[in-house]
């Protein structure tokens, strides 16, 4: 209602002038106003333009109009063409498992450089209302985790916990703290219906039984119950991998997963809890072998590795906007197979000496991009389990091949619905075909041209439109990008500061 718009406004800018320790007098003289005039938009007995708005947000050095928590969008002018160098970030997904991870341990867990992303905030807020305080360090993305004695499992915050997938990957470290305890359905973006039916498999040896019902997972412990044999894990899935493991750290025992994911964030949780002091034998293969405690209780102090699909994503943003840049920090050993594939379709680089990331293990290089003529590869292009082609990866191949002389078949038999949404493309002058919801074909190559494109409830599609947009003649507008701050952290900053026109704005 109209009525309590103007008043949550006024309550936010009393809020915020009382934060900025001003008197409405002192607002009302910064603003060229009365002070009475002050008063009755805090009381929301005022009329506000648009214009005031802005103006009090100024004066306050605070976003009123912002802290509706209006969408962001981006404009964007191209076509850009980038130039320096740009550094890979941490992982998304190596940081939400360390996260849930942490609640193993009884000691204080200290995790470097997390990437400052959305999916990392939902999961704090999500740990913070089980009690487990949190907090960054400096402005690096170091991060304390501590542990509350007793873990406040009826107080969960739904909403936090439904925006996040990751929320499943709970069950692992939970099944050792509590019999009984409820979980909200994991959200996350929309790609089709996603099983959860293989984390209950996988964690069933464990004692654990999950009820599904009225948007909650009920889930019950039986204490007595430990794995008698290895688990086969149906699917080489990553977080039902990593939830195995979760459970088998605190089993005393020897617990054997096979068919397990050896993917990048797999292996950094591995890393992780050997510094736990739990044994995992088999890193990076696909049997596990993990010998687990009957108590955690370390001060930890981890650095997980960079993140192979930003540093796919920064590669994609050289190749479409044909720039040369060098990308530092690249986690090669996880980006080997989309670069042979990028070689075969022409593209050039240089790389250099391999050096090691600050977990002592995953081996890194800086690449530096050429301007190159791409054509399209002989054979489709699909994703396989680690050490194949990072599904997530596969995405950004719509774009890449949206610029290479002739058709691309691009094949997701992952995910249901994510090839759809690189049809987006074609908003922006790429033929895009969708041949079924699997299978898409590319013929390139395009003159992109800017235009609005409301982003696809997934994050790759939505960067992928992004980077379109960066080689996008004139304009374009990408709407809606929580889902991209999801898993990247200051994207638009980023580019801009390798050349990109970016601007971020909001409605009102
Ligand atoms: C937080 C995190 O780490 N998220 C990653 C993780 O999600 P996550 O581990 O949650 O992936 P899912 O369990 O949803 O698996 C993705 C899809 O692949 C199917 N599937 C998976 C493995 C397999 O051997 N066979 C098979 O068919 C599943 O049924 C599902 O449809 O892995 C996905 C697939 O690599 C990545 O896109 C996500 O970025
Ligand atoms: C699908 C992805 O992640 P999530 O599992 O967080 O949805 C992704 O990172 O592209």
């Amino acid at each position: 209602m109209a009525d309590d718009y103007l008043g949550r406004i006024g309550n936010m800018v009393r809020d915020a002038r009382k934060h900025r320790g001003l008197t409405q007098q002192q607002l009302a003289e910064r603003l060229s106003t009365s002070q009475s005039a002050i008063n009755r938009i805090e009381k929301g007995q005022q009329n506000l333009s648009l214009e005031m708005l802005a103006r009090i947000g100024t004066a306050l050095d605070s976003e009123i109009v912002a802290l509706g928590a209006g969408p962001t969008h981006l404009r964007i002018t191209g076509p850009t063409t980038l130039r320096g160098s740009i550094e890979v970030k941490t992982s998304k997904n190596a940081g939400v498992a360390l996260l849930c991870a942490s609640l193993l341990n009884r000691g204080r867990t200290t995790l470097r450089k997390v990437a400052r992303i959305e999916e990392v905030n939902r999961l704090l807020e999500v740990l913070g209302s089980l009690g487990v305080q949190t907090r960054w360090l400096g402005d690096e993305g170091d991060l304390e985790i501590v542990p509350p004695k007793q873990l406040r499992l009826d107080s969960i915050d739904e909403d936090a916990a439904r925006r996040t997938r990751s929320v499943i990957m709970f069950l692992g470290p939970l099944l050792h703290r509590a019999d009984d305890f409820e979980l909200p359905y994991a959200g996350g973006c929309n790609l089709g219906t996603r099983t959860v039916e293989p984390h209950m498999a996988a964690l069933r040896p464990f004692g654990l039984e999950v009820k599904a019902t009225d948007g909650m997972y009920h889930a019950s412990v039986a204490d007595s119950v430990h794995p008698a044999r290895p688990i086969v894990l149906t699917e080489r899935g990553d977080t039902v991998t990593e939830n195995a493991l979760m459970a088998a750290a605190l089993h005393p025992g020897t617990t054997i997963i096979r068919n397990a994911s050896s993917n990048y964030m797999v292996q950094d949780l591995c890393f992780f809890l050997q510094r736990l002091g739990v044994e995992v034998e088999g890193v990076g293969t696909t049997t596990l072998t993990v010998t687990g405690r009957e108590v955690i209780d370390v001060d930890v102090d981890y650095a997980p590795a960079e993140d192979p699909i930003e540093a796919m994503s920064l590669l994609s943003a050289a190749i479409v906007t044909d720039s040369e840049i060098t990308i530092k920090r690249v986690p090669i050993e996880f980006l080997e197979i989309e670069l042979a594939t990028l070689e075969e379709m022409g593209f050039s680089y240089d790389r250099s000496e391999e050096y090691v990331a600050s977990n002592g293990r995953t081996r890194l290089v800086d690449l530096t991009t050429h301007s190159s003529v791409l054509h399209a590869p002989l054979d489709k292009i699909h994703p396989m389990p680690f050490p194949g082609l990072n599904i997530d990866n596969l995405p950004f191949f719509a774009v890449i091949a949206a610029v290479a002389t002739g058709q691309t078949l691009l094949h997701d038999w992952v995910y249901e619905n994510r090839a759809i949404y690189l049809t987006e493309l074609t908003k922006l002058g790429a033929q895009v075909k969708l041949l079924d919801p699997h299978r898409v074909m590319i013929e390139g190559p395009t003159h992109f041209s800017g235009t609005e494109i409301v982003c696809p409830p997934a994050l790759r599609p939505a960067v992928v439109i992004l980077l379109a947009m960066l080689a996008s003649k004139g304009t374009s507008v990408l709407r809606s990008t929580y889902v991209i701050a999801r898993g990247y952290e200051d994207l638009a900053e980023r580019l801009n500061e390798l050349g990109a026109q970016i601007e971020t704005f909001r409605d009102i």
